[in-house]
């Protein structure tokens, strides 16, 4: 297996991934009212493309940049750190590895300057 793309199962258990982090960003009260009017069948949708190609799987992702769809929130470290709790502990329910979590999550990572405080 190349890249973490394929060491996650693919696009087909990135979904589940999705689903299953979007599950616990719902729950929680301190990011959770950003997305009230968002649709969000859309964004599981939006958000498995985007993480597809971010570990090195095929670029379908048609949503806008970063900066862009993240404009007007004025994302704070908090929020951004609640998130990527969230998606740890969804890479850790489907029984990822610890080194390539932490691979994945570095590359969330280096996506914080262009999120927050736009
Ligand atoms: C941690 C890294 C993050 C990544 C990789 C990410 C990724 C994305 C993607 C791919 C979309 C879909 C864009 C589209 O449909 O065109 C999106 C939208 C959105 N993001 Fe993020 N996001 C991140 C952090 C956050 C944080 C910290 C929050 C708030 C707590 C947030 C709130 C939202 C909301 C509310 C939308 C939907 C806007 C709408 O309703 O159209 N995101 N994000």
């Amino acid at each position: 297996m190349s890249n973490l793309y394929d060491k996650f199962g693919g696009e087909e258990n990135i979904s589940k991934v999705v689903d299953y982090f979007y599950d616990l960003v719902l729950a929680d009260q301190k990011v959770n009212a950003f997305f009230e009017n968002t649709d969000m069948e859309k964004q599981r949708r939006h958000q498995t493309k985007f993480i597809s190609f971010a570990l090195g799987g095929p670029n379908n992702y048609s949503g806008g940049a970063m900066a862009k769809v993240h404009e007007g929130m004025n994302l704070q470290p908090e929020h951004f750190d609640a998130i990527v709790r969230h998606l740890r502990a969804a890479l850790e329910h489907f029984g990822g590895k610890e080194e390539d979590i932490a691979a994945a999550l570095d590359k969330v990572e280096s996506l914080r300057n262009d999120i927050l405080y736009k």
